[in-house]
């Protein structure tokens, strides 16, 4: 299973918010879609996922276009903040409703589900008494309960709580070693961190910048506090590695092999590391 998407442009009236966007994602990976606020994440999958379709340019699942051939959408699975659920109706209803569109309705598996999200006594009740995150949890739920090949989630953390958190990443890893293809979109470095291979960096309407996280090499924003500022400074100029210093911390680019050298070298000579942060150069488009 496979995404292209070939040459996106797509605006609201005027304004554009895709220009002339191309990407591929493969089966068996995690992908991180970040970028400020506004930079159009939830709209990329709304054309991924045909909630939008006035778009130019060509969305292939599995190399059928799904403008054409909506019925390919049945493989997927989308949690976006601004389904319409059915308040006035149970979250059964909801479950049941949302369920039968795809396909099969597997009663005992979404009671699992739901038991692990903690909202199992909640599906009896109207939506309209659930909180916020149990709305959250509901949405998670339909998406999760069809056992889609492809997985789309907009923000999926956003006002759920911690407990339930840590299930949905551990749940995202298994899928993930499925062979599913998942897509996140978040603000939080750390759920990036923990889930993604390939983090893609949207602005300006395109993907412009790329990170895969399992690269050895790739280069890391380092900030270390070290006993003596001066003698870190002189190993990694010795090293050709530039560096800031601000407040005692002092950052430098490396990739993890060259900071262990510099690492060892400085304990070495007797410097002690009070602290030590590494960021991945993706961290700048979620800030
Ligand atoms: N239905 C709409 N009509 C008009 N403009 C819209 C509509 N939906 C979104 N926009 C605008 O399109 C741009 C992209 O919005 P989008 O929600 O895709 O961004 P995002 O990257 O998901 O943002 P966030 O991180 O805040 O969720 C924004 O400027 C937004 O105001």
């Amino acid at each position: 299973m496979r995404i292209d998407a070939e040459r996106i442009t797509f605006a609201y009236g005027d304004r554009r918010v895709l220009r002339d966007l191309s990407v591929t994602f493969e089966a068996g990976k995690v992908y991180g879609i970040v970028g400020k606020n506004g930079a159009g994440k939830t709209t990329f999958f709304k054309v991924l996922t045909n909630i939008i379709t006035n778009y130019q340019g060509t969305v292939k699942i599995a190399d059928v276009d799904v403008k054409a051939n909506p019925e390919v959408l049945a493989k997927v699975g989308i949690l976006l903040d601004d389904i319409e659920l059915y308040k006035s109706y149970t979250g059964w209803f909801n479950l049941r409703y949302f369920g039968g569109l795809r396909g099969n309705f597997d009663e005992e598996k979404v009671r699992q589900l739901a038991a692990k999200l903690g909202i199992d006594d909640a599906l009896g009740k109207r939506v309209s008494s659930y909180s916020l995150g149990m709305g959250k949890k509901l949405i998670l739920l339909i998406s999760l309960m069809n056992d889609a090949e492809i997985l789309i989630f907009d923000e999926p953390f956003r006002g759920i709580d911690a407990a339930s958190v840590a299930w949905f990443r551990e749940t995202l890893l298994s899928l993930k070693k499925e062979g599913k293809l998942i897509l996140i979109s978040s603000h939080v470095q750390e759920d990036i961190e923990m889930l993604c291979d390939v983090v893609y960096g949207l602005s300006d309407g395109k993907f412009t910048d790329s990170f895969d996280l399992n690269d050895k090499n790739q280069v890391l924003t380092y900030r270390v506090v070290v006993s003596d500022v001066s003698v870190l400074t002189e190993i990694l100029s010795a090293r050709g590695l530039v560096y800031q210093v601000e407040h005692q911390v002092v950052s430098f680019d490396a990739t993890v092999e060259k900071f262990q050298e510099v690492f060892q070298e400085s304990v070495g000579k007797g410097l002690i590391f009070d602290e030590i942060k590494k960021d991945s150069k993706f961290v700048e488009f979620v800030k």
